[in-house]
């Protein structure tokens, strides 16, 4: 990031810039403007509450109806449910056609039929919350899907059909997708469900994390390794990645604006302060979320005994501390994104992120044929029913990822909210979703249950520790022994 920290300053300035809180103002600003922009009307945040900002009612919301849909800031599809699902890397709607998906998935799970799955270092279960119950079980797919245990496999040549596209499953055309857009960089990782999502995404952080023959060779091979340990680790690292690239692009596009600006007016503005406003201006819609350090807030898992919580907590700083070392020698050599800065944004996903996720067509697909009536059904499955026992019982599976969604990560928690961030089934499109559990007037607070609402009192209270509070709602102030 040219001039903003020249080699051999220290950036404390900078860093304690990007660390500091924004003032009440600025963040009254930044969400008007962003309601503003998204054309949301009914809904407000707050700051005047007790727990910080949260998102309040501007109009009245009947029972069931929908308080927000909240299109991401930034989100990414988790590593192993790549192998099932192939979706556009900007928006996750599902791209290819039924086919490629099917197939696809087949060849994947073929290919690491005998690897085995690793668990995350460091992950919290916390990143399901806000899932009813059907959505826990369907979640759960995304570690079973290696399982062979009822499928019958095709043979390869088959397989090979289906992602090729010379076999066409009967049908098939009613459930078109997007044909898959490879990334510019040709990295071979990323897929698009049109050139504006490729461009969009190329220009907000993938163009600072391909690893396509366009890039660097050195950076390339850093990147590899930085990708390689966060899928080995946390894949929360390759989020924190992309705020952190976002931030770096957004930050030369706007000083190449004020340079223009500069150069139009013909006056000069090269002076540190002045690179060190449009750093904030780059920075400031990360700079919004709620924050911890991220060793600092993580839970301590069931495992691990309160006894050994320091040494826990230290191992995930350290373990923070590879990553961003791996981070730094690919994207950025200097010490602007320190490991304060990266440990706050992770802290931030690790106390705001929600699920996200995104509905298969190759559902919709086998309902499809299931529904149709004789002798269509009996053709089709003639077809069909190898694939389905192939896929075995999990034969549709989720797109599922992690993501930080500006309005929704504004949302306070109350064990007896008003509110929910439902997954129904025609919001599974990526955003998150807000819908009134019961009747909300004007004025009031927006809350949902950050937990199962079900649990006792003290399983609440446990579970919601991880956020870093008690609650005290009135049912934890009803049942409190
Ligand atoms: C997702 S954020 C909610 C927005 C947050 N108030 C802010 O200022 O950005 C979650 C954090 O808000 C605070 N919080 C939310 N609900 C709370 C509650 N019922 N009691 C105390 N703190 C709460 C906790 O600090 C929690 O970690």
């Amino acid at each position: 990031m040219d001039s903003i920290c020249p080699i051999g300053l220290q950036c404390a300035t900078e860093i304690s810039a990007l660390l500091s809180p924004p003032s009440p103002l600025q963040v009254q600003k930044y969400y008007h403007d962003l309601l503003t922009a998204r054309g949301c009307s009914g809904i407000k945040v707050k700051q005047d509450g007790n727990f910080g900002k949260g998102l309040y009612a501007d109009m009245d919301f009947k029972e069931g109806e929908l308080v927000l849909k909240d299109p991401m800031l930034v989100g990414a599809q988790h590593p192993l449910n790549k192998i099932d699902c192939l979706v556009c890397s900007f928006c996750f709607c599902f791209i290819g056609s039924i086919e490629l998906q099917i197939g696809r998935r087949l060849y994947m799970q073929h290919l690491r039929a005998n690897e085995s799955h690793g668990c995350e270092v460091g992950s919290s279960s916390k990143h399901c919350h806000e899932m009813d119950s059907s959505d826990e079980e369907e979640s759960t797919q995304q570690c079973t899907s290696g399982s062979s245990k009822t499928k019958v496999p095709l043979p390869e040549g088959i397989v090979e059909s289906l992602m090729n596209g010379q076999l066409v499953l009967p049908f098939s055309e009613k459930f078109s997708l997007p044909p898959a857009v490879p990334c510019p960089g040709g990295c071979g990782e990323a897929y698009y469900c049109s050139m504006s999502c490729a461009e969009a995404d190329w220009g907000s952080s993938h163009s600072l994390l391909c690893t396509g023959e366009s890039s660097d060779s050195a950076r390339r091979e850093a990147l590899l390794k930085f990708i390689k340990h966060a899928n080995e680790t946390n894949d929360i690292f390759l989020l924190a990645a992309k705020a952190i690239s976002s931030t770096m692009l957004m930050y030369r596009k706007l000083k190449a604006v004020s340079l223009e600006e500069q150069m139009k007016h013909n006056t000069s503005c090269v002076s540190n302060h002045c690179n060190l406003s449009i750093l904030l201006e780059a920075w400031k819609p990360i700079s919004m979320g709620h924050k911890r350090r991220w060793w600092d807030c993580i839970a301590l898992p069931d495992d691990v005994d309160s006894s050994d919580e320091a040494s826990f907590r230290l191992q995930i700083k350290m373990l923070a501390f590879e990553s961003l070392q791996l981070l730094k020698t690919a994207i950025f050599d200097k010490e602007l994104f320190s490991l304060e800065i990266y440990g706050n944004i992770i802290g931030m996903f690790e106390l705001n992120n929600l699920d996200l996720v995104v509905a298969s067509p190759v559902e919709d697909y086998f309902l499809y044929i299931d529904d149709l009536t004789y002798p269509n059904k009996e053709e089709a499955e003639k077809i069909t029913q190898p694939v389905l026992d192939a896929l075995g019982e999990e034969y549709s599976i989720y797109c599922e990822g992690t993501a930080f969604f500006p309005l929704q990560s504004c949302l306070n928690h109350s064990c007896c909210p008003n509110a929910k961030a439902f997954k129904r089934e025609e919001d599974k499109d990526g955003q998150a979703t807000i819908i009134a559990q019961r009747s909300i007037c004007k004025g009031e607070e927006i809350t949902i249950s950050y937990v199962d609402e079900d649990l006792t009192f003290e399983e609440r209270q446990a579970s919601l520790a991880d956020y870093g509070f008690r609650c005290r709602c009135s049912k934890c102030i009803e049942e409190e022994p």
